[in-house]
């Protein structure tokens, strides 16, 4: 499988290449230059499978990996989930489901990639004998996911930017927490956008890239959104898929998520709704709506991991609403770059209504939303969660909607006790988190200071 940039200017890579690289070396993304098929039948044949052999059949086309040896990392990533399912289903209504991808270690979608690609780099560090360097930015669930992924692994330096007093305290600590001194909080002064932008800028600084071998997690990397593909696939054959077609809202930031369910579309799995819920920082739905892709400036929310306005991965959807015209798209991010905006084409955004629609939910239906839904059916919600809930109520949709649970509600418990009177514990192995004492830098958003604190913590 070979994989090219959304700017047509960066080398063709192989799976690895492209995984090891991150970001394109000309600033855009990499996707697969053609997305193998699944049959009815190689869908018909995923139902009742463990999750970890469904996960080797969707993935495995993509890599040039062994079956053998991708199994063994499959089987060791979600080896420590704690739901059989790994990712269960729930009904809360008819027609209305929820996906839980919270039963990974630190309780959010995160993990399903996270620790995959923690097997993933271990594999390719071994084999080569070399170090890397992650730098990733989040808005607090890919920084703990990845923290947990790679604390205390030999040759692997992990450091985190997150926007400072923007996450949630239990974010905040299973990043702050960990003694393992291969792993670094750093706590921004800005906003997650200005995160990601110091990581792109790194990124974007070849020199200091090769120097310190640079790698990402953010979803910037095509192996995270590759290992979201699985769950849409397990689900919608878990509900009858492909003799029907199945509904899909998702809970969407970074654009990360949505991707995987449309790249799962386009290998072939029947979604016929595939529903973006923004929370008040609305600019995807805006933009699906009006065609203006503008920036307004990031408000903070109760549902901070959706906090976003560059929206990475909405360059992939863009580069194939544009028919894989990749000097448009590094027009398009010129613009966005210089003017905070710019407007889709006509064809390209019936395209991509035709793949995608969309809503949002204000603070108040959110809160809402948490509270209709613990009253009716007891289940508790995330307030991501709650926003991917309430948009799909709105949807006019016939069959199984699946709404995408992406964090476990004990992670914002504040909202979600001012929605229910219920503050949700956290799991028993993480009953301590409180009391652990923190690690963290604060640092200044500047781009040039980040790099130096990068080089001088590293060995
Ligand atoms: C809990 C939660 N829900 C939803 C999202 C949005 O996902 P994506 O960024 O892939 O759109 C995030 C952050 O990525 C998240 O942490
Ligand atoms: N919501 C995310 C933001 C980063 O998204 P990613 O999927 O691109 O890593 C977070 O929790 O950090």
């Amino acid at each position: 499988m070979r994989y090219h940039s959304t700017r047509g200017q960066a080398p063709v890579l192989d799976f690895e290449g492209a995984m090891l690289a991150g970001l394109a070396r000309d600033g855009g993304l990499y996707l697969p230059q053609a997305v193998p098929q699944m049959t009815r039948d190689d869908i018909a044949a995923l139902q009742g499978l463990p999750y970890e052999e469904a996960a080797l059949r969707v993935m495995r086309p993509f890599t040039d990996l062994p079956e053998t040896r991708l199994a063994e990392m499959i089987a060791a990533a979600y080896a420590g989930f704690g739901h059989a399912a790994r990712a269960p289903l729930v009904q809360i209504a008819p027609d209305g489901w929820l996906l839980e991808l919270f039963h990974g270690p630190t309780l959010a979608f995160k993990d399903f990639a996270m620790q995959l690609i923690g097997q993933l780099f271990q594999d390719v560090m071994r084999r080569r004998g070399e170090r890397i360097t992650i730098v990733g930015a989040t808005s607090g669930d890919t920084g703990s996911a990845a923290i947990e992924a790679f604390r205390g692994l030999e040759g692997v330096e992990c450091f985190i930017l997150y926007p400072h007093g923007r996450v949630s305290e239990v974010q905040r600590r299973q990043m702050t927490t960990p003694s393992e001194g291969n792993v670094h909080a750093l706590a921004v002064d800005g906003d997650f956008d200005d995160c990601q932008a110091a990581v792109k800028a790194m990124f974007n600084d070849h020199a200091f890239r090769d120097r310190v071998g640079l790698t990402a997690v953010n979803s910037i990397n095509w192996a995270r959104v590759l290992a979201q593909v699985v769950y849409y696939f397990t689900a919608a054959a878990a509900l009858g898929a492909p003799g029907r077609a199945i509904g899909f809202t998702v809970p969407t930031g970074n654009f990360g998520d949505i991707l995987a369910g449309d790249v799962a579309r386009r290998m072939g799995l029947p979604i016929d709704r595939l529903v973006v819920a923004t929370n008040r920082n609305d600019i995807l739905h805006r933009t699906l709506t009006t065609g203006a892709h503008r920036k307004e400036g990031v408000v903070p929310t109760a549902s901070p991991s959706m906090d976003i306005e560059v929206s990475s991965n909405f360059e992939r959807a863009l580069f194939m609403a544009y028919d894989g015209d990749a000097s448009a798209i590094a027009q398009l991010m010129d613009e966005l770059a210089r003017d905070g905006g710019f407007t889709v084409s006509q064809g390209a955004l019936q395209a991509l209504r035709e793949t995608f629609a969309s809503g949002r939910a204000s603070e108040e239906e959110t809160a809402e939303t948490i509270r209709r839904v613990f009253a009716d059916t007891g289940e508790v919600l995330c307030p991501h969660t709650a926003v991917g809930v309430k948009v799909a109520s709105e949807q006019p949709h016939r069959g199984p909607m699946v709404t995408l649970a992406t964090a476990h509600p004990a992670k914002f418990p504040d909202a979600v006790e001012a929605a229910t009177g219920l503050r949700p514990a956290l799991p028993e192995r993480m009953a301590d988190l409180y009391l652990r004492s923190e690690r963290v830098t604060e640092v200044a958003n500047d781009v040039g200071a980040l790099k130096s604190l990068i080089l001088e913590r590293l060995p």
